[in-house]
């Protein structure tokens, strides 16, 4: 079936339980696609904060959704989908988009409508929750796991699929065995990682937190994260990611080992197995990974320098792929990383230097 078909499968009502960051910025999504989004919250400040935002709104016992998808807690996933499941329309379909999904799946077993429930997983976020830090932009292209168990209907499955089009993510089939292995590497052992990391930051002297650069906050952004929610996600997962850590324990033991003993060759070997990693994550929309290089401006501390300076990188024609951007300590003045392909810096650079900004090399 065509992408635009797909998409045309999903009509509305889309009704929204949970309008926290992931749930809000759906609606989002949603109604920037045109659809007619419900809202449902057990904190009503949600609903009210993520209807201001122009996500929907408020759901009414008269209305009946064609698609419910839940986006709560991890903890509150397998009652929350069962009610639905129980309350919602003779067709409506259910999604949810917990981090993990064996748990929600479990919980619905033998349920009489288990054929009109497939898990999702949209692969984005920030480490903020609320519906405050909601985008309707979280998802373009972002991978969004589609996971149907043994008793969803096609048709069920293809009306989430659309929910991820209609979103602007990129719908990648798995089963939930393979879903949950998949999510233990590629995000719940890499979040207990930056915690272990950013954990080595908490409580050293602010003259040491004053060379913090962009290294260390690449590294430890996610562990920002509401610990509350990442204990519930991981325990969700605690097979896999425990086998997982077992492996980064032995190389960690091998780094230590080699770092005591001054082996560089042992090290260099760690450093670029670490290094083939890094280059085996796919490019934006699962495209093959593409080199990236760095461009580094320097931002005056003005209103609307940075403005100024992505229409200015804009005006260069020059796609640009990801921003950094960090404060030089103690003077007026910031740090910009725009991330160009490989071949491109110098030509964003010689049109940036012509309009007055100060390039680093
Ligand atoms: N944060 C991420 O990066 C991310 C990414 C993808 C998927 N997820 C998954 O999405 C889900 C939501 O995460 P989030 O980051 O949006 O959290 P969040 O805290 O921002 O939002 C959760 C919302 O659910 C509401 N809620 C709690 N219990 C409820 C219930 N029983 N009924 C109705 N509403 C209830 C809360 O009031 C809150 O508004 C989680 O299951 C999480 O695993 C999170
Ligand atoms: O970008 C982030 O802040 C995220 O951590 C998002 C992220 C991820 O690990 O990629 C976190 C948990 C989700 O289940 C899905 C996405």
């Amino acid at each position: 079936m065509s992408e635009t078909s797909l998409t045309s499968l999903l009509t509305g009502p889309v009704e929204v339980v949970g309008t926290g960051l992931i749930g809000t910025s759906i609606a989002l999504a949603c109604r920037r696609a045109g659809l007619e989004v419900l809202l449902t919250d057990t904190t009503s400040d949600h609903v009210r904060t993520a209807t201001g935002l122009g996500a929907g709104r408020a759901r009414t016992a008269q209305d009946v959704p064609q698609l419910v998808v839940v986006a709560v807690p991890p903890d509150a996933l397998g009652a929350v989908i069962n009610q639905v499941l129980d309350t919602a329309g003779p067709e409506t379909v259910v999604t949810d988009v917990g981090s993990v999904k064996a748990g929600p799946l479990a919980a619905v077993a033998g349920h009489p409508a288990i054929s009109r429930y497939v898990g999702s997983h949209p692969m984005a976020g920030t480490e903020h929750s609320g519906p405050l830090s909601a985008n309707a932009e979280l998802f373009d292209g972002r991978p969004w796991a589609i996971v149907p168990g043994p008793d969803a209907t096609s048709s069920a499955t293809r009306v989430v699929e659309a929910l991820a089009l209609v979103c602007g993510a990129v719908p990648v089939h798995l089963s939930p065995v393979e879903h949950d292995r998949a999510v233990a590497r590629t995000s719940h052992v890499p979040h207990l990682m930056a915690s272990l990391v950013a954990g080595t930051l908490a409580g050293a002297s602010p003259e040491h937190l004053a060379l913090s650069g962009t290294g260390v906050r690449d590294v430890t952004r996610v562990a920002g994260g509401d610990p509350h929610l990442y204990s519930q996600i991981i325990s969700g997962n605690a097979t896999a990611v425990a086998t997982l850590l077992a492996e980064v324990r032995d190389r960690l033991d091998l780094a230590l080992e080699a770092v005591a003993a001054g082996d560089r060759a042992g090290l260099e070997s760690l450093l670029a197995y670490g290094q083939a990693g890094t280059r085996a994550i796919p490019g934006k929309h699962g495209a093959a990974p593409q080199p990236m290089e760095a461009v580094r401006i320097a931002l005056p501390d003005q209103p609307g320098g940075l403005a100024r300076l992505f229409s200015d990188a804009g005006d260069s024609g020059v796609n640009i792929e990801d921003v950094r951007i960090d404060h030089d300590p103690g003077r007026p003045v910031g740090l910009v990383e725009l991330d160009v392909v490989v071949g491109r810096a110098e030509e964003l650079r010689a049109a940036l230097e012509s309009r007055g900004w100060v390039t680093h090399r």
